[in-house]
């Protein structure tokens, strides 16, 4: 207990209480007396509830397991099941008709559409880099990615590729003539962008090959920077700006007949710093480096310095944009990405603050140190003071009020006032799918996003039907039913709630962050949908991201919505398992590899590295965005499949041991990586074998409790304690 002090009763990890009283509380009007208070009575209030909470959800699963056992699938008894999760408290009233409450929200949230990236905010450089990623260049994205076609006299050369720059600009100026059409001719013609100003006001002045034109909505242009050879053009459209750079002294500038040198996009309208599920976060220390970036942030003096291109590069926050607007005075567009955190769910404990020798919830120790660093923000972030917290992995009603109760004990404590801390709830446990309209109510006063995180859904939906039968494979299991109907109420109901112009309906992320030109097709399925928003893996898929919020009015498409039937809970209870199993030997062994690999690939870096998010191969090698949620997946898909007999215990050993091989390889170039197939005792080898042999038997089929352990495991051991 020497790395431990006493505060207000609570055992607290020094690094935690120096954290705290010399880098958050400085410059506040909190004590320190009064935030140790409000913790250790936040444990005390909550911590039984918590436990019970945790409880429901084991005595849940295991009547559930029991009706699969005595029915099968629910194909073969959907009445009888329907009764079960009623008698089971699975499924709950509804609620009858309402409207959200929430108040205070900014802009970005409640009338403005557009991705939404995601950070690991353990790593500052990539936090700060989404932070800025509040505007992007769109000439860089498109030329950086397989956006524009790497075949043939496209493909990207050593130096600079004039042809695929050409392509570029055609690309961009297809984009401008849709986003921002001129009277006549297209933007491709254009060879002069000019601002003129008489008696205050300025007009934009646009010449073509086939003469003189001007923009058809002439209130899209709002502002500009600068005049002639050098200048910025600002437009808005769907309440999202592009920016127009007139350079012609420019490499590009120079070979464009407008001069015009890029287009700077509006993309990441807000970012979620990720505490949760793309961090390894396991200890007061790493706890303590994820809230210092955080408070960083919100102080707005974060920074990072590192190595790129051989040359020493300090990142920072950017500052806003300051433009003259068209009828004189200043225009001025918030630089970044408006901060949202995700705090953990409710499952794991932390060690970081004993109360009577026992872990608190981690949960709730985040919802109080991530309060507490947002009281830095005097504007620079939300306008109206709103502390946007984004919650995962809670399961049903009762769990959202639980976090509510949670966020309204921290106000109480920090002063502020009720309410100020909002709520995303992540619609990805079948619980809250199944009663979505009653966790929004449970929520109403404080709900700023839904969103439908697909991936834990999807964890969650194989673990909840494990005793069913054996699941498809994970690409089948993403066509089915249940996931279109879990989709479609998500939006649906959302908008019952009242959300449309209030708060956010999001959509799930893209994980394949290397194939922008699959995403540009794919994506704009969401806002069409009617979503306002959808997670982006990088500020390079915000940015072609954002193109789809100019081709779609998502406020539109929400009215388009509106009356649409509700589908029902049969669809969403219809369950992706398949009896009987059909698959081939060579079919079920490439699956369980492909699964294998993905495991492995992110374990190791998890456990030997404490990295949170990586890009891993599949078996076709493509670069999957892997984090916790798809290892959730891929766990439970493996456990799945032994529970049912399609792959035996010596297989998945055998098949994990034959992966680690190509994972090694995968990993060659790196100096951190220590090889797993020389070594199958290693921790992170047993580690990922662990998530696939004992899966089903996780709670809820969460990788945490096993990552936590093993890479607590191999700190301990490189800090010489064991
Ligand atoms: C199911 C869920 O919960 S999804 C939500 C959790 N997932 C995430 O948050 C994913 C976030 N994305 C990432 O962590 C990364 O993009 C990865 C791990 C997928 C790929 O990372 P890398 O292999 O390093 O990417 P890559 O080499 O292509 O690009 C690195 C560059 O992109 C930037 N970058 C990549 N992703 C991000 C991001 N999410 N935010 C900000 N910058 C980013 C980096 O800063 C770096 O640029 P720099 O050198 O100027 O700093
Ligand atoms: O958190 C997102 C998900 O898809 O899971
Ligand atoms: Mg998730």
């Amino acid at each position: 207990m020497t790395d431990y002090l006493t505060r207000s009763g609570l055992s607290v990890h020094k690094l935690l209480v120096d954290f705290v009283e010399t880098e958050a509380l400085p410059g506040l009007s909190v004590s320190a007396e009064q935030f140790w208070d409000g913790l250790a009575g936040l444990v005390r209030e909550r911590m039984p509830t918590n436990v019970k909470l945790l409880a429901r959800r084991d005595d849940i699963q295991s009547r559930i397991d029991e009706w699969h056992h005595k029915y099968g699938p629910v194909a073969n008894n959907p009445q009888g099941y329907e009764f079960l999760l009623k008698e089971i408290g699975y499924l709950v009233p509804e609620p009858g008709d309402f409207t959200i409450e929430t108040e205070g929200l900014d802009p970005e949230i409640s009338s403005i559409c557009g991705p939404q990236l995601v950070v690991p905010v353990s790593n500052a450089r990539y936090a700060l880099n989404a932070a800025n990623a509040r505007w992007g260049s769109l000439y860089d994205a498109l030329y950086g990615t397989d956006a524009i076609s790497r075949d043939g006299e496209l493909a990207p050369s050593q130096g600079y590729n004039a042809a695929r720059g050409a392509a570029v600009v055609r690309r961009a100026a297809e984009f401008l003539d849709a986003a921002f059409p001129l009277t006549s001719g297209s933007h491709a013609d254009v060879t002069a962008y000019v601002v003129a100003e008489q008696g205050g006001v300025a007009s934009f002045i646009i010449d073509t090959k086939a003469g003189p034109a001007t923009l058809k909505d002439r209130d899209a242009f709002v502002g500009y920077a600068g005049q002639g050879d050098k200048a910025e053009i600002v437009l808005r459209h769907n309440g999202l700006h592009a920016v127009l750079v007139i350079d012609k002294a420019s490499t590009i500038g120079a070979t464009h007949a407008a001069g015009l040198s890029d287009v700077i996009v509006e993309a990441a309208l807000t970012t979620i710093q990720d505490c949760e599920d793309s961090v390894a976060a396991v200890d007061a220390e790493d706890k303590v480096g994820v809230y210092r970036n955080w408070l960083g942030l919100m102080q707005g003096n974060l920074e990072d310095t590192f190595e790129k291109g051989g040359k020493t590069v300090t990142r920072r926050l950017k500052a806003d944009r300051v433009y003259k607007g068209v009828n004189g005075g200043d225009l001025v567009l918030k630089g970044r990405s408006l901060l949202l955190v995700r705090n953990v769910g409710h499952l794991m404990t932390t060690d970081a603050v004993l109360l009577d020798g026992k872990p608190i919830g981690e949960g709730l120790m985040d919802a109080a140190l991530t309060a507490l660093c947002a009281l830095h923000d005097t504007g620079g972030n939300a306008r109206h003071g709103a502390i946007y917290v984004v919650k995962p992995k809670m399961h049903g009603p009762e769990e959202v009020a639980f976090a509510c109760a949670i966020f309204a004990s921290v106000e109480a404590f920090l002063g502020l006032k009720r309410n100020t801390i909002k709520i995303g709830i992540m619609d990805e446990e079948r619980r809250t799918s199944a009663n979505l309209k009653a966790a929004i109510y449970e929520a109403r006063q404080r709900v700023f996003f839904i969103n439908t995180g697909f991936l834990d859904r999807t964890g969650d939906e194989i673990h909840t039907s494990m005793e069913a039968g054996a699941v498809l494979r994970k690409d089948e299991i993403k066509s089915e039913r249940w996931i279109s109907s879990y989709e479609d109420r998500n939006v649906l109901i959302g908008l019952s709630c009242g959300f449309s112009g209030r708060a956010q309906i999001g959509k799930g992320m893209w994980a394949r962050p290397d194939d922008m030109a699959a995403m540009l097709e794919a994506k704009i399925g969401h806002p069409n949908s009617g979503a306002n928003t959808a997670w982006v893996p990088s500020p390079t898929a915000a940015v072609l991201h954002a193109l789809h919020y100019h081709q779609v009015d998502v406020f539109e498409a929400q009215k388009r919505r509106h009356n649409q039937a509700l589908p029902g809970l049969s669809e969403l209870f219809s369950m992706p398992v398949q009896v009987p199993y059909s698959l081939s030997r060579e079919e079920i062994t490439r699956e369980l590899e492909n699964n294998a690999q993905g495991i492995l690939g992110y374990v190791v870096r998890w456990v030997q590295q404490g990295v949170g998010c990586s890009k891993v191969p599949d078996i076709d090698n493509v670069g999957l965005m892997e984090d916790r949620a798809t290892c959730r997946i891929s766990s439970q898909a493996v456990a799945n499949w032994l529970r049912h007999g399609l792959v035996s215990r010596d297989e998945v050993t055998s098949v994990f041991e034959r992966m680690a091989a190509v994972v090694d390889e995968q990993n060659a170039g790196d100096p951190l990586y220590r090889p797993m197939a020389e070594n199958f005792q290693s921790v992170a080898f047993q580690a990922a074998l662990d998530l696939a042999l004992h899966g089903a038997d996780q709670p809820s089929g969460y990788t945490e409790p096993l990552l936590h352990a093993a890479r607590r495991k191999v700190k301990a051991r490189e800090a010489g304690k064991l």
